[in-house]
């Protein structure tokens, strides 16, 4: 069943079309992968999808409901969560307290900055401030503060861009676990074909604004418009 639908999404920014008519679905409790040479409105559709910007044209629902247009604070009220390229945290907050700031739901607040510290592997760095955090660190710390909103759907934009190799498979690791014991849904932007093949349930493959293939990675990866987008050296 899927938990989000895109319909014949678009936007322009004056003459480009940075999504062109988008269809697609992310299946409920799967991680998805969306890859796509730069330019191919990735992260256009993820803020479309979570209401930072508004669509000319189409439809996003989410668990059924009509969600399009809703400003960004609806749409994680709603129930999803969102990362961005460049981690948002606060320098000069310590770990702890870049969470206690999000708004969550949760009935026990610290008892759930407590949960999630140890669940992204981050308590011994409690007291360190956010700018002492190595890259890696700093995307764990984000979806750490995504996930004090207590979201169904999670969306990353590149989690894994200019993370050392070891913490790459420590946030694999935190999505899969999400995916398994939080029956969360992981709905991800990428750029390395063999990382989201090794990670995904389902990927998405975006070229000029729309959808190019999508399916299991096995399929995706020989798929031969997605091969020539990759010997193109686009990705
Ligand atoms: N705010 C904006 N104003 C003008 N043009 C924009 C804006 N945002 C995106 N674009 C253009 O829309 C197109 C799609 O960009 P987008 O960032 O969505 O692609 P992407 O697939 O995420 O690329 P990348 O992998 O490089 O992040 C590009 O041509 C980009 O220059």
């Amino acid at each position: 069943m899927p938990i989000l639908e895109v319909d014949g999404l678009k936007k322009s920014f004056g003459a480009v079309v940075a999504v062109d008519g988008l269809t697609m679905d992310v299946e409920a409790g799967s991680i998805t992968g969306m890859i796509g040479p730069n330019g191919a409105g990735k992260s256009t559709a993820f803020n479309l999808i979570t209401g930072l910007i508004r669509p000319d044209g189409g439809t996003v629902r989410f668990r059924d409901t009509d969600i399009t247009g809703l400003e960004s604070y609806e749409v994680a009220q709603r129930g999803i969560g969102r990362t961005f390229q460049h981690a948002r945290i606060f320098d000069k907050m310590t770990v702890q307290e870049n969470l206690e700031v999000v708004p969550s739901p949760a009935a026990d607040t610290a008892a759930e900055v407590d949960r999630l510290l140890s669940l992204v592997e981050l308590d011994e760095h409690r007291n360190a401030f956010g700018e002492e955090l190595s890259g890696g660190q700093q995307v764990l710390l984000g979806i750490a503060r995504t996930l004090m909103l207590q979201p169904d759907l999670i969306m990353l934009d590149e989690p894994f861009a200019g993370v050392n190799p070891g913490l790459v498979s420590d946030i694999a690791k935190l999505l899969r676990q999400l995916r398994d014991e939080e029956e969360a849904t992981v709905f991800l932007i990428d750029h390395e074909i063999d990382e989201i093949a090794a990670l995904c349930d389902d990927v998405i493959v975006m070229a000029e604004g729309k959808l190019l293939v999508r399916g299991e990675p096995a399929d995706v990866r020989t798929d031969e418009r997605v091969v020539e987008s990759y010997l193109g050296g686009a990705m």
